[in-house]
C-alpha cells in the first residue's frame, strides 16, 4: 500500500467534556501529518450529561466533509469502555488514544508516526516525563505516573518512563488482536501488560503535556492508580 494511502485513526474517549471537545477536534484536523498519512477520527461520547453530544452532532454538521465517526454509550460505561468501543469503528492502519481535554498537543503525532511508519515497532508511547519542560499540576499524580511506570518496568523487564501516558500508539492489527477486559482507567496497565507479554518492544518519545486541574473537569482518582498497580501484577501472574 502506497504511504498516502495510509490512516492514523485517532480515537477520542468523551465524557463531559463540553469545554474542550471542539478545541479538541479542531487542532486534532488541522495538524498535518508525516509521510502523507491521512487522518480519521472516532469520538466515543460516553454518557455525556453535558453537551458533549450535541457538540460533536453540530461541529460534524457544519464540516461535513470531515472524516468523523461518532459514537454513542447510553450511559457512562469508563473509558475503557469507550475505547474499546471506538477500536471496532477504526479503519486506520495506525491508531492513537487522544484525551478530549487539552492536555496533550495533536502535533506530536508527528513524532511518534515515524517508529511505526518505518516498520521498526508497532507500539510507540508518548512519555511526558521524558520532556522536562513540562511541569506537572499534582504531585500526587507526578509521583503515581512515575511509581507505575516504574513497576511495570520492574514486572516486565522493559524500562518505561509514562507507562500511563494517554499517547498510545499501535499498528491497528496488533491492538485489534488483543481481547481487552478494561473498563475504565485500567486500559492502560491493562494494554502494556499484554504488549509486552506478547514480547513487543514499546518504544517512547518525548512530548508536550499542559495537565488541567480538578476544576477544569479532571475525573482520574487516586485509586485508579492502585488499580493500576493490581492490574499490571494480575496480568503479570495470569
Ligand atoms: N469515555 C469516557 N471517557 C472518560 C471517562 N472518564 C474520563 N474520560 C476521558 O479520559 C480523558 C482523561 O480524563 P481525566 O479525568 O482528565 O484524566 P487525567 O487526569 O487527564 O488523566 C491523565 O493522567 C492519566 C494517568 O497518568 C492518563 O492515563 C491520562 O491519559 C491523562 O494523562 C478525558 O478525555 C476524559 O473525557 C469515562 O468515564 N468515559
Amino acid at each position: 500500500m502506497a504511504d498516502h494511502e495510509k490512516t492514523l485513526s485517532v480515537i477520542i474517549p468523551s465524557y463531559n467534556e463540553g469545554k474542550t471537545i471542539c478545541h479538541i477536534l479542531t487542532r486534532v484536523l488541522s495538524v498535518l501529518l508525516p509521510f502523507e498519512i491521512k487522518k480519521e477520527i472516532v469520538v466515543v461520547d460516553d454518557g455525556s450529561a453535558d453537551e458533549t453530544g450535541m457538540l460533536v452532532e453540530s461541529f460534524i454538521r457544519e464540516h461535513p466533509e470531515v472524516p468523523i465517526k461518532y459514537v454513542v454509550h447510553d450511559i457512562n460505561r469508563g473509558k475503557g469502555m469507550a475505547i474499546r468501543t471506538g477500536i471496532k469503528h477504526i479503519t486506520g492502519e495506525y491508531v492513537i488514544i487522544q484525551d478530549a481535554d487539552l492536555e496533550y498537543d495533536p502535533h506530536d503525532y508527528s513524532l511518534l508516526l515515524p517508529y511505526l511508519h518505518s516498520g521498526e515497532y508497532s507500539v510507540v508511547y508518548g512519555s511526558r516525563f521524558l520532556n522536562r519542560q513540562n511541569r506537572h499540576s499534582y504531585p500526587a499524580f507526578y509521583w503515581g505516573g512515575r511509581l507505575v511506570s516504574f513497576i511495570a518496568s520492574l514486572l516486565y523487564g522493559q524500562v518505561l518512563t509514562d507507562e500511563p501516558t494517554c499517547y498510545k500508539m499501535f499498528r491497528s492489527s496488533l491492538l485489534k488482536s488483543i481481547p481487552l477486559d478494561c473498563t475504565g482507567f485500567e486500559f492502560c496497565p491493562e494494554i502494556t501488560a499484554k504488549v509486552l507479554k506478547k514480547g513487543y518492544k514499546i518504544k517512547e518519545v518525548a512530548i508536550s503535556y499542559t495537565p488541567r486541574s480538578m476544576e477544569d473537569g479532571k475525573k482520574i482518582k487516586w485509586t485508579d492508580g492502585l488499580e493500576a498497580i493490581w492490574v499490571l501484577l494480575k496480568y503479570r501472574i495470569r
